[in-house]
């Protein structure tokens, strides 16, 4: 066991310097521990070293597995390639196979556990069920038009009603209605050989209601329960955490309230807080940075750490000298960009300029981008033609692969991609091109990086994430060294340099917040006098905003302008670049190296 804590210790050791914070973590004994840690502090550095000590300290018994969970497909399966790649490492006297060590841990997202769960035990509440993985997985709201599910009113008008509430983390009316909700999924959509992504995890909830001794198995099966990415937690994923615990069972989550940035999917504010007081846990907090090569970039991540934990008084010690372009208007702020570029670029420098969102703006952006070799990658998940394409790939690949689940290789990527092509060669759509690009650099990942899986776990993590929409996610393996994307979808990533585009008054935060705010000129909120409903709206946009400028390992450079495009209409800095703590200093495109 010493063997194993030193190799630990020098894991963790940086510049000669061990990072006690991390070590603490790793050899706690307390049995419930919430790890708070911002992006590049090292939470799945912790997590990967915690699960090393949890197997080789045989808290984890032959027959019994850890589970982890997460938010995304594409996260559960780093996860899982970092655990494959590291532990053998630590561990080389404890495991002696990689197979050996598969068989101790299960990390997948919250989906897919309830799948492998429903893929065994469904049949139970209804017998279709059993084909699960055969159907198609929609998402049902307002704007879903959904023509073969035969739905009348009333029913239409509850399952918009019933993602409302899980939005907004309703849980008592969840609750109440989810029986409600699960029959109307089995008499209409099943039948038509669909499922919603909420009745997943729905289905598995009633399954542990209507069958606890199936429940109790599990909660003995993973004795040890490790989330990651816990602030993007939802409602439905934090009953089925909830159920999952007994007294006995040690739990272990990580993530960063501040980057909570999908409130708008559901994600249940404060669910650290929350979850460390039901749950009992320890707080650890991570202090290190291990990703920043620059003392302002530090000082720009705590200081908007302190405006997140106290609007009113953020107790601001030192100034972060942030560059900044400013500019007359967007036509002039989009030269200046191309040309920041153009002198940034060069020397295999990563650089990502990210948007808030799509918008009039950005297109003047893109066509003076046009004169250098970029990526487009500026497609939300709602966006139609995101979802199209992935809906084409999806059934393209569904024919190809057919029920032959085992073979997976060079030819059926081919095919795949060239009917692809085929498919989208009438489109003039620059999405598309980017799309096909991001898909072929998602095959060969698959192919290459994650080769230590079956052929059939590979092809269900291609039908999986073509269901789920997450092609973006593949952004960090695309070849361009510069980037144009959502701040959304560069989650989890990170570039030498980041330009952030448009801080201007109505665009960033968007145009319904600064109305909220009254069109507040001087951008200088009295928080005294502002609703809880608009500290919150305003918070999920700081986080966005945060997430944002920590993209960078050297620096992020803020933009704005003088006017805004759509109407030429007066605007200037935003909220943010006024905020107390963020020293702006103009950027004269040379001097940034
Ligand atoms: N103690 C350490 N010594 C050396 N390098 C470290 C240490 N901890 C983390 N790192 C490195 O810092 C980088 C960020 O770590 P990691 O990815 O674990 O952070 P994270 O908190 O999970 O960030 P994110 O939320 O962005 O994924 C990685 O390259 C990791 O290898």
């Amino acid at each position: 066991m010493s063997n194993i804590r030193y190799k630990i210790k020098k894991l963790h050791e940086n510049r000669g310097v061990t990072d006690a914070h991390q070590i603490n973590v790793v050899f706690s004994e307390e049995s419930r521990v919430i790890v708070e840690a911002p992006a590049g502090y090292g939470k799945t550095k912790t997590l990967i070293s915690k699960i090393a000590y949890l197997i080789c300290d045989k808290y984890i018994k032959n027959s019994k597995k850890i589970l982890i969970l997460t938010f995304s497909v594409n996260a559960a399966y780093k996860i899982k390639k970092d655990i494959l790649i590291n532990l053998p490492i630590i561990l080389e006297e404890y495991i002696s196979s990689k197979d050996q060590l598969s068989n101790h841990i299960f990390s997948t997202n919250y989906h897919g556990f309830c799948r492998s769960i429903l893929n065994k035990y469904g049949y139970l509440m209804e017998d279709t069920l059993k084909d699960l993985n055969s159907f198609e997985t929609v998402d049902f709201d307002e704007n879903s038009s959904e023509k073969k599910i035969n739905l009348n009113r009333a029913e239409k008008t509850f399952l918009i009603d019933f993602k409302n509430n899980l939005k907004m983390s309703n849980r008592e009316y969840i609750e109440k209605n989810i029986l409600k909700y699960k029959s109307i999924i089995i008499e209409k959509f099943i039948p038509v050989e669909k499922i919603t992504f909420d009745s997943i995890i729905i289905f598995v909830l009633c399954l542990f209601y209507e069958y606890p001794e199936i429940l109790k198995f599990y909660q003995l099966y993973y004795p040890i329960l490790i989330v990651d990415e816990y602030q993007d937690t939802n409602i439905l994923n934090f009953m089925l955490v909830e159920t999952l615990i007994t007294p006995e069972t040690r739990i272990i989550l990580f993530g960063d309230p501040l980057q909570r940035i999908y409130g708008f999917l559901g994600a249940v504010p404060n669910i650290m807080s929350i979850s460390k007081e039901k749950f009992n846990m320890e707080l650890f907090k991570l202090k290190t940075n291990h990703r920043f090569e620059n003392e302002n970039m530090l000082l720009l991540d705590k200081n908007l750490r302190k405006h997140a934990k106290n609007l009113n008084n953020p107790s601001i010690t030192e100034d972060a000298i942030i560059k900044c372009i400013a500019s007359d208007d967007q036509q002039s702020e989009a030269k200046n960009i191309l040309n920041k570029i153009k002198y940034l670029s060069g020397e295999g420098e990563k650089i990502a300029v990210l948007c808030r969102l799509r918008s009039e703006n950005l297109n003047l952006l893109k066509r003076e981008l046009r004169n250098i070799n970029y990526f487009d990658a500026v497609f939300s998940d709602e966006d139609p033609d995101y979802i199209k394409f992935h809906n084409i790939c999806k059934r393209i690949f569904n024919q190809i692969v057919g029920d032959e689940l085992n073979i997976f290789n060079m030819r059926i990527i081919n095919r795949f991609v060239k009917d692809v092509k085929v498919e989208f060669k009438i489109e003039e759509n620059i999405i598309f091109d980017s799309l096909i690009y991001l898909l072929e650099v998602f095959l060969e990942s698959i192919r290459e990086e994650y080769n230590f899986l079956t052929q059939k776990q590979q092809i269900m993590i291609i039908k999986d994430s073509l269901e789920r929409k997450s092609l973006k996610q593949s952004l960090e393996n695309v070849k361009h060294d510069v980037i144009l994307t959502t701040i959304h979808g560069a989650k989890g990533l990170e570039w030498d340099y980041v330009i952030m585009p448009d801080l201007e008054k109505y665009s960033f935060p968007l145009y319904y917040t600064c109305k909220e705010c009254g069109f507040n000129q001087t951008c200088s909120i009295n928080w005294n006098e502002t609703s809880e409903d608009f500290k919150e709206k305003y918070l999920e946009e700081l986080n966005v905003f945060y997430v944002g400028a920590t993209r960078s390992r050297k620096e992020t450079i803020f933009s704005f302008s003088r006017r805004n495009a759509p109407y030429n209409s007066l605007s200037g800095a935003n909220c943010f670049l006024r905020l107390e703590g963020i020293k702006l200093i103009k950027d004269s495109i040379e001097d940034n190296k």
